[in-house]
This record gives C-alpha cells, sequence and structure tokens, in this order.
C-alpha cells in the first residue's frame, strides 16, 4: 500500500506562500479527506504529490521514494481535477478512455464501462459537448477505473448532481473494499463526503491544523441539547460554536473533549450529547483565517 510521507515541505509563488513547512505522513491504504478553505493549498499539495511540480523546499516521498521524474513510481498515482484537466477536447469519451488506459496499468475496462453507464455518459460524444457535469463524471471515471494504488481527487465531483454525486461515493467505497488503495479526497461538501473518510487532514494556510481519525475528530466536540438553563449551565466556560432555542429547549455546539465526569453530570441533568459536524469543526478550526 502506497504511503506518503512530507517533510518540511515550503512551496513559494510570486508574493504567496502556498505550503507552508507542511510535515504529514499518511500511511497507505486508508481514505483521507482533504479539507481547507479556497486556497488554502490543497491543490498545490496533490500536484506536488503526483509529481506534476518538484518539490523545492523540504521533501516528498510517495512509496518511500521521490516521485518527481520517477516514471514507474508516477504510473501508480492518478490525480484528477475538479476541471478534468485529463480531458482533451476534440476527443471523444471513448478515445480519452482509450488514452487514459494506455498510462494506466491496473485499469479496467469493464469497471470504466460500469461508471460510463452509471454516469450515463455517452461514450461518443466529442469531450467538448459534455455539459460540466458530465466532465466530472469522466474525470471519476478515469481515477476509478484506474484503480492507481495512490488515486486523488481533487473536488473532481462538484459538477455532479446529487444522484450522481451519491452514485459515485456508493461505488467509490464499494470498490475501495474490493481492491484496496490509497485514497486521498478534497472537498469542501464535507457533511456528504465525510462519511468516506477514515480519517482527515485539515490544512490552513499551507500550514497543516490537523491529522486525525474523523471519529476522533468528531468526539472533539458536542451538541449539547436539553432545557435552556441546565445546557447554559452545563456549557458555560467551554468554546462554543453555535447554538439553537426551540421553546425551553437548547442545542448548543461546543469545541472541546467532554470526559466521563462531564458526560455524568449531563446525564444527570437530562442533557444528551451527541457528536458535531464535522463542517461545524471545520468551521471553527480554519475561521478568521482566510487566505
Ligand atoms: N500558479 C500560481 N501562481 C501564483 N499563486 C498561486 C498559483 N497557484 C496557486 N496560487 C496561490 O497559492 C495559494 C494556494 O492555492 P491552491 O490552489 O493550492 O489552494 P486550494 O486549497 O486548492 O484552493 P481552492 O479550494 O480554492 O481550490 C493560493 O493563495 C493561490 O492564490
Amino acid at each position: 500500500m502506497i504511503g506518503i510521507e512530507i517533510q518540511n515541505l515550503t512551496v513559494q509563488y510570486p508574493g504567496v506562500t502556498a505550503i507552508d513547512d507542511l510535515t504529514l505522513k499518511l500511511e497507505g491504504g486508508k481514505i483521507y479527506g482533504l479539507l481547507g478553505r479556497n486556497g488554502s493549498g490543497k491543490t498545490t499539495l496533490l500536484s506536488l504529490i503526483a509529481a506534476f511540480r518538484r518539490a523545492s523546499t523540504g521533501s516528498i516521498l510517495v512509496d518511500g521514494r521521490e516521485p518527481f521524474e520517477n516514471e514507474e513510481l508516477t504510473q501508480q498515482i492518478c490525480l484528477v481535477r475538479e476541471t478534468s484537466d485529463v480531458v482533451v477536447d476534440g476527443d471523444s469519451v471513448k478515445g480519452i478512455l482509450r488514452r487514459a488506459r494506455r498510462f494506466r496499468p491496473n485499469w479496467d475496462d469493464e469497471f470504466a464501462q460500469r461508471l460510463l453507464d452509471l454516469f450515463q455518459l455517452p461514450s461518443k460524444r466529442g469531450v467538448a459537448k459534455l455539459s460540466r457535469g458530465q466532465k466530472s463524471a469522466l474525470g471519476i471515471t478515469i481515477g476509478l477505473a484506474s484503480r492507481a494504488p495512490l488515486t486523488m481527487l481533487d473536488e473532481a465531483y462538484l459538477g455532479l448532481d446529487a444522484p450522481s454525486r451519491y452514485a459515485f461515493y456508493d461505488v467509490l467505497l464499494e470498490d475501495y473494499i474490493e481492491h484496496p488503495r490509497t485514497i486521498v479526497l478534497s472537498t469542501h461538501l464535507i457533511e456528504e463526503v465525510g462519511r468516506l473518510f477514515e480519517q482527515v487532514v485539515i490544512i490552513d494556510r499551507g500550514r497543516l491544523v490537523v491529522h486525525e481519525d474523523t471519529e476522533s475528530l468528531r468526539m472533539r466536540g458536542a451538541a449539547v441539547v436539553g432545557p435552556a438553563t441546565a445546557v447554559d449551565d452545563f456549557t458555560a466556560g467551554l468554546t462554543v460554536l453555535g447554538e439553537q432555542r426551540l421553546g425551553g429547549t437548547k442545542s448548543v455546539t461546543v469545541y472541546g473533549e467532554i470526559g466521563p465526569d462531564a458526560r455524568a453530570v449531563a446525564a444527570d441533568w437530562g442533557l444528551e450529547l451527541s457528536p458535531v459536524a464535522l463542517q461545524d469543526l471545520f468551521v471553527h478550526l480554519t475561521k478568521g483565517n482566510a487566505a
């Protein structure tokens, strides 16, 4: 299983530090969610891992090796971006798939056909005539049918409508279970895609903010629901992410671990504790830091 090891990586564009001294280790054989606000450096990071550019400061090792100009290794890596730049205008869907297959040792034709059917992609149509969502679906078809040991999808499914997105999540999980590999999904649709992540990586202004199991991250906050006064007493002094009130009942979302003693108190006071939405934690952890 292909793992990724990044050490003290810095990437500068004129006037912008896109990646800032980032150190991160991702074990192989997991599904990772890469989250960050606009301009936080996600695309830059994925491009470097996929060897589209060379790391000038710091190092990136994929499967223990430097990916840049390492053809044997880059055949094992597939990065699909939102703009579907795997797709060249002037060719048909079929033609693009034929071309993609040439560079992908693990390509599965049958699976590609299944995905075309699933997304209702017309295989003879010219790529220039595809809608935005159909172009996304084509990018995803290439990303999944490649079965690359390291598959990275950079917002690749944003153009899809809801039924196609849900179909994509299901087929991704099903195929990952049958053919385990390392998958990195960058996304803004946190709640929707969150159920797929085993681990979450949050970057902000090119720096690592969180790298944690999705479940432990969810446990870093809680929604406290119950009689308003009891909820207020219980959450006094805690970091409040949001609150809602309906009659005498209140729901307050807090950030911070709630230990066993506090949980016992909550139960005593008739309060209900439930995990926080990942999206709320993400907003809290990256707020006020727009790039
Ligand atoms: N070619 C470039 N030249 C100069 N600056 C760039 C270039 N590419 C990206 N940047 C800047 O680097 C920072 C990181 O950009 P990047 O595209 O990696 O972020 P992102 O997290 O993928 O953003 P988004 O979620 O909006 O797609 C941004 O401030 C961006 O403006």
